[in-house]
């Protein structure tokens, strides 16, 4: 699904406008109706006081077409116009004018003007501002958000928060909705994914809203949504006549002295992944406990006993996950900077393999094109600076991306995969995931991935699906606390199985098993 920035869903407004031959208010109303059926749906008449808040734009014009309908209806509402502007929007004084013809007397709140109370359980629209939010609220505006947000309604916020930008961060925390719920017109809106703004949505769902489908499937984005049919198409399937060998060598290469879980968690993500053949390259003191943990894993050892020292071999895996549980030590740096003098197959690089990559900067010139790199936060500052807020964050990680030719992960509650200008939000995984390992998985699976031919921009997109797909399937069966990365591991070929399920069609009222 494709993320469309504001400029994108005004031009989808306006070509949706002349090919369907309706009015600009027309498509207001097609807004506002989705709103209505949705809580009359879920409300059935109740008489729980519906406080609406509009702004004097089209956000506030949605409001005020939604006001109108549940009034129809007999809901019990009260209308409040947050007046911050006499530059009031065509289609919001249409609807306002609407209002009149079945006696209703909106309040008009300003500068100034003190606010009624709102009980807790009592419902608030917030219609106040939408995507065109161009400047901060002013401060009124922001206390009446802080009152609205103090009052312990639920808040249902018509497309967006009131407050959050559509393309930069929040200034003032203070004067953002907080919702319990937002209705977002056609598509999901980056915002509600980028840790510092999702917060202000706690749920979000999508009102289809019939814009000019050619528009929007012809219209290319910055960001895409990857959920289940985004992925699927990557899927490779296993063919009748193949053998091992098909399904390409994984080397994964890490490991130190007490750290070696790491290697045997990445080395056995890759074999359950389907990689034909894994080895896993360590300092000597891995040698029994991988041997005893994974018997299908082939370990060459280091020179060294405690650390790797030199990275010397003599097959060629199809490629090489490195870092996990590796150190940083200076003979591991040079150890390191030998391999990629002469490395020849696709690389993956996790955890101190990224810290390497930080501290010796000279050896980002000596990466394949197209490495992949899995970064969390902190280790992505180290890479490409710090940065202010999270647009700032995916700027940065962009123009990395394109100057050294790497895929960047961007592990979080939403990783989003980077690569040159374009940014890739995956949909699985869950907060039981932060837990010691999970990131060796996620080189493992990637690894596994290219192994088997995936491409690695593929690979990446797919494997971070999977993982999260993985953890999701685990949760059911341990909750939060309890998901170890062993467990992702587990439920990988769950993981792979349910790309294939057909969504659940709920039962049809009336309808008899057969
Ligand atoms: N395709 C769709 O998704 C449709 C969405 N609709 C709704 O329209 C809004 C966007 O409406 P717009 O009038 O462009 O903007 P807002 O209502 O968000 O903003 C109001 C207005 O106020 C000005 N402004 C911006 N910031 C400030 C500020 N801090 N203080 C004062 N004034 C400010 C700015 O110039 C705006 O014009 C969208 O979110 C949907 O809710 C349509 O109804 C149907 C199609
Ligand atoms: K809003």
């Amino acid at each position: 699904m494709k993320f469309f920035n504001a400029g994108q869903i005004y031009a989808a407004d306006k070509s949706t406008i002349e090919k369907q031959g309706i009015s600009s208010n027309e498509l207001m109303e097609r807004a506002a109706v989705q709103i209505f059926n949705w809580l009359h749906l879920r409300m059935q008449g109740a008489q729980v006081k519906i406080h609406l808040f509009c702004g004097i734009g089209n956000n506030g014009g949605d409001g005020m077409a939604l006001a109108r309908h549940l009034k129809e209806h007999g809901y019990n509402i009260e209308v409040n116009v947050v007046n911050y502007s006499d530059k009031r929007s065509k289609d919001f004084l249409i609807n306002l004018d609407r209002l009149k013809d079945l006696k209703i007397w909106p309040n008009f709140l300003e500068r100034d003007c003190g606010f009624a109370e709102i009980g807790r359980d009592d419902i608030i629209v917030d219609a106040i501002f939408g995507i065109g939010l161009n400047r901060n609220p002013d401060p009124w505006v922001a206390k009446l958000i802080q009152h609205l947000n103090h009052s312990g309604a639920f808040i249902l916020a018509v497309d967006v928060p009131s407050g959050v930008f559509m393309d930069k961060a929040i200034e003032d925390t203070n004067a953002v909705i907080r919702a319990n719920h937002v209705l977002s017109f056609q598509a999901p809106k980056l915002i509600f994914f980028l840790p510092e703004t999702g917060v202000f949505s706690n749920q979000w769902e999508v009102l289809d809203i019939g814009l000019d489908p050619e528009y929007l499937a012809a219209t290319e984005t910055e960001y895409d949504l990857m959920g289940k049919n985004e992925v699927l198409p990557m899927y490779v399937p296993r063919e009748k006549f193949s053998h091992k060998g098909t399904y390409g060598h994984s080397m994964i290469i890490g490991g130190s002295y007490g750290k070696i879980g790491a290697v045997a968690l990445a080395a056995r993500a890759a074999l359950t992944v389907g990689s034909g053949l894994v080895t896993a390259y360590v300092p000597r003191c891995g040698y029994v406990p991988i041997q005893t943990l994974l018997p299908e894993v082939m370990v060459i050892t280091d020179k060294d006993e405690d650390c790797i020292k030199s990275i010397e071999f003599d097959i060629r895996p199809t490629v090489v996950g490195l870092g996990v549980g590796l150190g940083t030590s200076p003979e591991t740096a040079e150890a390191l900077s030998g391999f990629l003098d002469g490395i020849e197959s696709p690389l993956v690089i996790d955890a101190d393999g990224l810290n390497l990559l930080s501290k010796h900067k000279e050896l980002l010139k000596k990466l394949p094109p197209k490495t992949i790199l899995t970064p969390h936060p902190k280790e992505l500052e180290r890479l490409v600076g710090s940065w202010k807020d999270d647009f700032e964050k995916l700027k940065k990680t962009k123009a990395f991306s394109k100057k050294h030719d790497v895929i960047i992960v961007i592990k979080g509650a939403h990783s989003i995969t980077v690569y040159g200008g374009h940014g890739y939000v995956n949909t699985t995984g869950n907060p039981g995931m932060a837990t010691a390992g999970s990131g060796d998985t996620l080189t493992g699976i990637i690894t596994g991935l290219v192994a088997q031919g995936y491409a690695p921009l593929d690979a990446t997109i797919f494997g971070v699906y999977l993982h999260g797909r993985a953890g999701d399937i685990a949760l059911e069966q341990t909750g939060y606390q309890a998901l170890t990365a062993s467990k992702i591991i587990d439920a990988i070929g769950m993981a792979f199985i349910d790309l294939f399920k057909m969504p659940e069609v709920p039962e049809q009222e009336g309808q008899e098993e057969s």
